[in-house]
Order: C-alpha cells, then sequence, then structure tokens
C-alpha cells in the first residue's frame, strides 16, 4: 500500500466529517450566516498570508529547481488566484474584502499555523509537505463531492467558489493535490518507519485542524479574553 493510500484512509473519518460540517453543508445547500463567511474571509486571510510564509521555509530545504518552482507557484497561487473564493464569500455576505484583511489569528488559526511552523521547524520535506497536504486536498474533496451533488448550479450563490476548488491542474487532470501525495510516496519510499509515522501525525493533525478551523468560523470561536489580549501595551518602567 503507498504511504499517500495509508494517510487517505486513517484521515476517512475526519473527512468525512468534514463533509457533514454545517459550514460546509451551507455551501452545498447556498446558505451561511453572514457571521460565519466574515470571520471565515478575516481568518483565512490571515491564515493564508501565514501559509506564504511558510512555503517560503520550504522553499530552504530545496535545491532542484522544479521542486522551488512548485512551492513558488503555490505562493504565486494564493497572492493571485485564492482572492477568488474569497470575493465570493464577500459577495454573498455582502462585505468589502478590503474590510476583512487586518485580522489577527483566533485560536484555531493560530494553532493550525504553529502547528505548521512546527512541521518545518524538524527540517524534514516529507513532515512539511505532510502537514500542508491537508489544505488542498481537504478542499479539493470537498469541492469535487459538491460537483457530484450538482451543488455548483446557477442557483447558488457558492457556485464560484465549487468550481475553484474542483478545477484540475489544466489538461492533465492532475490535481495539486495529487502531485502532493506522489512527491510523498517518493519522500516515504527512503524514509524510515518512525519518519512515516511522524509525516502521518502531522498530516492528519492538520486535517483535524481543517474541520476545526470551519468549526471556528461557522461558531465565531474567538479568545475569550480577546480585548485584555489585545489591547495591552507594555508600560515603559
Ligand atoms: C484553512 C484553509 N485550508 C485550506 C484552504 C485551501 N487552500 C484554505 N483556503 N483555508
Amino acid at each position: 500500500m503507498l504511504f499517500s493510500e495509508e494517510l487517505r484512509a486513517h484521515a476517512q473519518p475526519i473527512m468525512t466529517a468534514i463533509h457533514e460540517h454545517p459550514f460546509v453543508r451551507g455551501i452545498a445547500t447556498g446558505y451561511v450566516p453572514r457571521e460565519a463567511l466574515i470571520f471565515y474571509v478575516e481568518q483565512d486571510f490571515q491564515y493564508l498570508s501565514e501559509f506564504i510564509k511558510i512555503y517560503a521555509t520550504a522553499i530552504t530545504k530545496l535545491t532542484d529547481r522544479t521542486e522551488i518552482k512548485f512551492f513558488a507557484n503555490a505562493i504565486d497561487f494564493i497572492l493571485n488566484s485564492e482572492i477568488h473564493p474569497h470575493h465570493v464569500f464577500c459577495d454573498v455576505a455582502g462585505v468589502q474584502y478590503e474590510m476583512l484583511q487586518h485580522a489577527t489569528p483566533a485560536p484555531k488559526a493560530y494553532l493550525y499555523e504553529s502547528h505548521m511552523y512546527r512541521a518545518a521547524d524538524t527540517g524534514l520535506l516529507l513532515n512539511i509537505l505532510a502537514a500542508f497536504q491537508a489544505c488542498p486536498w481537504t478542499y479539493h474533496e470537498i469541492a469535487n463531492k459538491q460537483v457530484q451533488e450538482k451543488a455548483n448550479n446557477q442557483a447558488n450563490p457558492f457556485k464560484g467558489w465549487i468550481d475553484f476548488y474542483a478545477k484540475t491542474d489544466d489538461d492533465s487532470q492532475t490535481t495539486v493535490s495529487d502531485q502532493i501525495f506522489d512527491w510523498i510516496d517518493r519522500l516515504a519510499s527512503d524514509a524510515t518507519s518512525l519518519q512515516r509515522e511522524e509525516a502521518m501525525q502531522f498530516f492528519l493533525k492538520s486535517c483535524e485542524l481543517e474541520w476545526q478551523f470551519w468549526e471556528q468560523a461557522f461558531y465565531q470561536q474567538d479568545w475569550k479574553f480577546k480585548k485584555t489580549i489585545s489591547s495591552a501595551t507594555l508600560k515603559h518602567i
């Protein structure tokens, strides 16, 4: 069994819970509460900005130009393409995107970002890719399932979001997540079983954090002492 097949098999209960999450179901049925959409975009904007820095860290571990290009493309995708699904949510919520670009990470986003940095700190590309893969993989799975359900019909205001994440790579029919799974398999074939276990943990925790990210936005879960934390300034003694 390929390592990527093992990853997917172990993540199945989490993936099922993501498909069934009320936010994700709301995308399919065309209704998500406005506050949830706004909270999501605020958090995702800052989360993706942090992701760019994590990709940049991954680049420092590489020598092969094709591999470097992969991460450079991923950065370009966030900066220039992934703004589109955010605009879809903003249009439905009736808010200006520019208004949602100043948030600080809420607890689950903070945890997810810290988890990614922890993977990067191990210095192992296998861990970085495993931790990162939950991001493209779960979104592609969500969108694909919703396309199969014909949720991307003209009446659905989230059609643009679903179509965006269901897209494959031009004519090749391969997705970014397929390419990453192939890359993970190549690295895993040279890894020890302990290293594979560590990568598995990074992947599964990222999958759970994807679920947590939807949950956090749907219920707008923020720091309990947000005002205290954000208003703290150093006193000059
Ligand atoms: C939290 C999260 N995970 C995944 C994606 C899809 N790149 C995203 N935009 N945000």
